[in-house]
C-alpha cells in the first residue's frame, strides 16, 4: 500500500483559548497517494475546520487552540510555525464551496492564475503563465480560455468559476486536493459537473482527494473511503462498499437510513443528539491507521 500524504493524528481544537469552545475531540485520518476519502457528516460536526487546520489556514489565530499531528509529507503542520504554507508549497490545493467569493473580485482570473504558477514556479514568464493558465482552463472545458483570463469573477458564470477554482487548484500538479463541498452553494446540475470534472482529472493525475460533504450521494459516487464525524469524533471508517453496505455505528445507520427519504442525498432531520450516537468509534477490517502513523 503507498504512503499516506496525509496524516492526522488525535487533531484537537477549541476556540477561545485552551479552555475555550472545544469543537474536535480528537480526529485522526489518513489519505494515501492517489486515493479518494472523504469526511461526511452533518453541519458543525467539525469537518470545515479539520480541512482548514490541514490547510494551515487557522493556526494563526490567537483564538485558535489546536493540539495532536497534522503532517503532510512529513511536514508538522499544527506545531510547524508560521512558514507552514511556504513550506509545503504547492503539494497541496484546496477549492471551497463557493468559488465566486474564493476568488479575488478586483483582479482578473488572468492575475490570479499566474500568482498561482508563480508560486510554483518563480521564474515563469507572464507568457509562459498564460499559455499554461489556457491549457488548464480548456482542460476543464472552458470554452473561450482567453475570454475567461481576462474577465473578473462577477463576469462569469458559478460554474464558470468553479471550473477555474479546479483548474487553478490544479495547475501545480498537487499531491492531494481538499475539496470542501464543491460546489455546494451552486445548483445541483453544476455541483455534479464539478464533482464528475474534478473526478476525472484527479484520476487522470493521480491526485489524492479529501472530500469534504454532508452528501452521502456524492460520498457513494466519488470516494474509495469514508469517515463518518459526529460533533467532533470519528464514529465510524471503512471502505466505501463497507460502510454502505453494513454500516456499524448507529449514527451512519441513521444516516443510511435516512437517504431514500430525501432528495440529493443531503443529511436528514436527525436528533441532534442521541445516546447511542456517541457509541464508541468503529473501524472496518483493513482500514486501520498506516503502520507508519502509529509510532
Ligand atoms: N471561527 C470560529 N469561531 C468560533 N467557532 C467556530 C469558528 N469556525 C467554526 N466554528 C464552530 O466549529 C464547529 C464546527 O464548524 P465547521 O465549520 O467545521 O462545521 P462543518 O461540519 O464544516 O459544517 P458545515 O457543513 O455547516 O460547513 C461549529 O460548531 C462552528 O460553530
Amino acid at each position: 500500500m503507498s504512503e499516506p500524504v496525509l496524516t492526522i493524528r488525535d487533531l484537537r481544537l477549541a476556540f477561545g483559548g485552551r479552555r475555550g469552545h472545544p469543537v474536535l475531540h480528537g480526529i485522526s485520518l489518513h489519505v494515501r497517494a492517489g486515493e479518494k476519502v472523504a469526511l461526511v457528516g452533518e453541519s458543525g460536526s467539525g469537518k470545515s475546520v479539520t480541512a482548514r487546520l490541514a490547510m494551515g489556514l487557522l493556526q494563526e489565530s490567537p483564538r485558535v487552540h489546536a493540539t495532536g499531528s497534522i503532517r503532510f509529507d512529513g511536514i508538522e503542520a499544527i506545531s510547524g510555525g508560521r512558514d507552514i504554507a511556504r513550506r509545503r508549497g504547492n503539494r497541496v490545493a484546496m477549492i471551497f464551496q463557493d468559488p465566486t467569493s474564493a476568488l479575488n473580485p478586483t483582479f482578473r482570473i488572468r492575475g490570479q492564475f499566474r500568482d498561482v504558477l508563480r508560486s510554483g514556479d518563480r521564474g515563469i514568464s507572464a507568457a509562459e503563465a498564460d499559455r499554461r493558465a489556457e491549457a488548464a482552463l480548456a482542460e476543464v472545458s472552458i470554452p473561450d480560455p482567453k475570454r475567461a483570463l481576462d474577465s473578473y469573477a462577477f463576469q462569469l458564470s458559478g460554474g464558470m468559476n468553479q471550473r477555474v477554482m479546479i483548474a487553478m487548484a490544479l495547475a501545480n500538479r498537487p499531491a492531494l486536493l481538499i475539496a470542501d463541498e464543491p460546489g455546494t452553494a451552486l445548483d445541483v446540475t453544476v455541483q455534479a459537473q464539478t464533482l464528475g470534472l474534478m473526478s476525472d482529472l484527479t484520476e487522470k493525475r493521480g491526485t489524492a482527494v479529501l472530500l469534504i460533504s454532508h452528501n452521502l450521494g456524492v460520498v457513494r459516487e466519488f470516494s474509495d473511503r469514508v469517515y463518518v464525524i459526529y460533533r467532533g469524533r470519528i464514529v465510524e471508517h471503512g471502505t466505501t462498499a463497507q460502510l454502505f453496505a453494513e454500516p456499524r455505528h448507529p449514527y451512519t445507520r441513521a444516516l443510511l437510513a435516512a437517504i431514500p427519504k430525501i432528495s440529493g442525498g443531503g443529511l436528514p432531520d436527525l436528533p441532534e443528539r442521541s445516546p447511542e450516537f456517541e457509541s464508541p468509534l468503529i473501524v472496518h477490517e483493513g482500514c486501520g491507521e498506516p503502520v507508519e502513523a502509529r509510532a
